[in-house]
């Protein structure tokens, strides 16, 4: 079930049976749910029964600060350290470095879900399930990829400050560069598959109790380039993953102490109605549901400019988006 940034319209696609099915080729039609490494599987649910309802009885929750627990700073801290060591050896310009965090529930997940689309007004909010994969809910700022009537749109997005009534927030160096970066990024990976690409001015976008900053970006694919080629391009992110991006992978997968799965993966419609819309988004602020327990995924983008304190800040801010749900 799903509803997408600033749409009123909540789309459920049920498949009839509990088969895994994978994409091949993101010619298939349906919803899918990719990890960070795609070479696990992309998961494909068939949309054998389809659902569309206006939303009702939205619920704003309390905005009071939240206490968030401290446990696992030690080692976040000290994964940061390493990731900028290697900024500063040469090896990386950039790695997204994340980490887990476990919570108690006692709201079901339908409960969950619609307090997401209550409070995320701006995100594409999400719950999925499968037996065989799990359950797993969000309500993500970012857009890996919307094709729509051969238009092409995504977005750079990095940078996090914390969201503040009535207060504009002031980017940093730190910041700047860092979502620069990720346009640079986006312009060199994606500019051979478009006839043209435009990239917009950077601006601020609240993300919940976040501020971020983000660039539309927009083009024309050129008629030969396939689906596939456009999300073997993007994904993963600098957003999620790093620069240069084969390096940033096999420094996060050998230095963070869990697995991702699904966070910093994507989801989203695939080919929807048939040769229809493809709007596809990155997995964050998104949790796993296993019975009473969550497990939210949090991270961050290390640079050379980055301090290890306040990217373990930026982290717990980020944790907020769900807790606060919870
Ligand atoms: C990796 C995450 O956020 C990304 C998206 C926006 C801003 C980010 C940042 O400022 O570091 C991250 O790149 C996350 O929320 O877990």
């Amino acid at each position: 079930m799903y509803r997408k940034p600033n749409e009123e319209v909540v789309t459920a696609i049920f498949q009839s049976n509990n088969e895994l099915y994978t994409t091949k080729d993101f010619l298939e039609i349906g919803f899918v749910f990719a990890p960070f490494s795609l070479e696990e599987g992309v998961v494909l649910i068939r949309p054998d029964e389809c659902y569309r309802s206006k939303l009702t009885n939205q619920v704003k929750l309390n905005t009071k600060e939240l206490e968030v627990s401290g446990f696992g700073k030690e080692e976040h801290i000290l994964l940061v350290e390493k990731g900028i060591e290697e900024i500063q050896v040469g090896h990386l310009k950039k790695v997204v470095l994340s980490r887990k965090l476990e919570a108690k529930i006692s709201k079901s997940p339908i409960a969950i879900f619609k307090d997401l689309l209550g409070n995320y007004s701006n995100a594409f909010c999400y719950l999925f399930h499968h037996p065989k994969v799990g359950t797993w809910c969000g309500a993500t700022p970012e857009t890996l990829v919307k094709i729509k009537e051969g238009k092409l749109n995504t977005m750079s997005l990095a940078g996090t400050l914390p969201f503040e009534e009535n207060v504009e927030p002031k980017w940093g160096a730190k910041e700047i560069e860092e979502q620069q970066m990720v346009s640079d990024h986006i312009r060199n990976s994606l500019g051979n598959l478009m006839e043209d690409l435009k990239i917009g001015q950077a601006e601020s976008v609240r993300a919940g109790n976040l501020w971020h900053l983000r660039s539309g970006v927009k083009g024309v694919p050129r008629s030969e380039t396939s689906l596939l080629n456009i999300i073997e391009s993007l994904h993963p992110t600098p957003a999620v993953c790093g620069i240069p991006t084969k390096a940033a992978q096999e420094f996060i997968l050998q230095n963070e102490k869990y697995r991702r799965t699904f966070y910093t993966g994507f989801l989203g419609e695939l080919n929807m109605p048939r040769d229809g819309e493809t709007s596809l988004f990155v997995n964050l602020r998104c949790m796993e549901i296993k019975g009473d327990s969550v497990a939210i995924f949090v991270g961050g983008g290390i640079t050379a400019g980055s301090d290890p304190e306040k990217e373990w800040i930026e982290t717990q801010n980020k944790s907020k988006t769900m807790l606060r749900i919870l």
